[in-house]
């Protein structure tokens, strides 16, 4: 079962606290702190490494030291200084001990974070149909596979749609993940019109009385016109076969391909009408603070982050979970 109840009927998730929640899925903790240790270790290890025992005086010299180890997590200039200034405005001309301003820096950066713990919109009646899209490698096609396995685990029938009919070897490997989670496929021939596989798809979900239905993507950029013609054309078929789908459009985005990848994604993001983000890789990088700029320049909530290439290295994106595993002793 997730927290808030993510991948629930609505009536169900309202009813579920985030403490009930988090006891009952194991090593969601343990996940997070390991797949952000390379961000953990930046944070953690160099704004340590500026104090001595004793402690050390909060003077211009050391705020700049600490703004500089803060812009290597990508943070963005602006959130690294609003976070300099509240240290500054707390603690200048006295002398702090480290766990003061790691404490400083969790409390304004888990502020910056923040965001409506929106879940994934559940359908009323009928499957959730959920549509992924993103740039080539961004990893959407791991983050299904992960996505099927945390709807699974929380006693939902997965149905995937292998709409990246364009490269074979999406088929496959989601055809394998399929099998290996207990998912059933719906594919098409290479080369096929991905919008008769994302209508097969939902018609088995409807069939079947599945709970989710995932529907696979190819890689696109918001530059290649008839790529996403034909992902409008997916829209349309989806939601012929039902009113309201697809219910969520989620973005899957690289967390290492950094500010480049951020304004490559952003076009895109709005020509597909993106509902929520999927954050990946954040285990491959120490740039973990690049939530900051994404939740800023997409106004979309990060729903999800995946933190390695396991299926089971996804978690729902919580701020306060997400900073606390960032500042993690360990
Ligand atoms: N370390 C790490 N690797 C990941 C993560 N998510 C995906 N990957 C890896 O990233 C690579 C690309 O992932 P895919 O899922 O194939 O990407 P895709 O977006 O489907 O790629 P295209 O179909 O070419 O557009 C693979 O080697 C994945 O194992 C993650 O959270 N952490």
């Amino acid at each position: 079962m997730g927290i808030f109840g993510f991948g629930k009927k609505k009536e169900e998730a309202d009813n579920t606290s985030q403490e009930e929640t988090s006891a009952k899925e194991p090593g969601f903790f343990g996940r997070l702190g390991m797949g952000l240790e390379k961000t953990r270790r930046l944070l953690n290890t160099d704004i340590r490494d500026l104090f001595k025992a004793e402690g050390r005086l909060v003077d211009e010299e050391l705020l700049d030291e600490i703004f500089a180890v803060l812009i290597r997590t990508d943070m963005g200039a602006g959130p690294a200084n609003q976070i300099k200034d509240r240290i500054q405005r707390d603690f200048r001309g006295r002398v702090v001990h480290t766990e003061d301003i790691l404490k400083n820096i969790q409390d304004e950066l888990s502020n910056l974070m923040q965001q409506d713990q929106e879940p994934i919109k559940m359908a009323a009646e009928g499957p959730t149909v959920i549509l992924v899209v993103g740039v080539n490698g961004a990893g959407k096609t791991t983050s299904i596979a992960k996505l099927t396995r945390w709807f699974i685990d929380q006693g939902n029938s997965v149905v995937l749609g292998a709409g990246d009919t364009f490269r074979a070897a999406a088929t496959e490997q989601l055809t394998i993940w399929a099998e290996r989670l207990g998912a059933t496929i719906v594919k098409g021939e290479a080369g096929s019109d991905p919008a008769s596989v994302a209508f097969r798809a939902v018609d088995e979900g409807l069939k079947s009385n599945a709970d989710v239905v995932i529907i696979d993507t190819a890689g696109r950029l918001q530059t290649q016109k008839n790529l996403m013609t034909e992902l409008d054309k997916m829209r349309r078929v989806l939601g012929k076969k039902i009113e309201e789908a697809p219910h969520e459009v989620l973005l899957v985005l690289d967390a290492t391909a950094g500010q480049n990848g951020i304004s490559q994604a952003k076009g895109f993001s709005e020509a597909a009408q993106c509902t929520g983000i999927v954050l990946t890789k954040l285990d491959g990088t120490a740039k973990g603070g690049v939530v900051v700029p994404i939740r800023k320049e997409f106004q979309l909530p990060v729903k999800f982050i995946g933190v390695g290439e396991k299926p089971e290295d996804l978690t729902r994106f919580d701020p306060q979970a997400f900073c606390d595993a960032m500042f993690a002793e360990g």
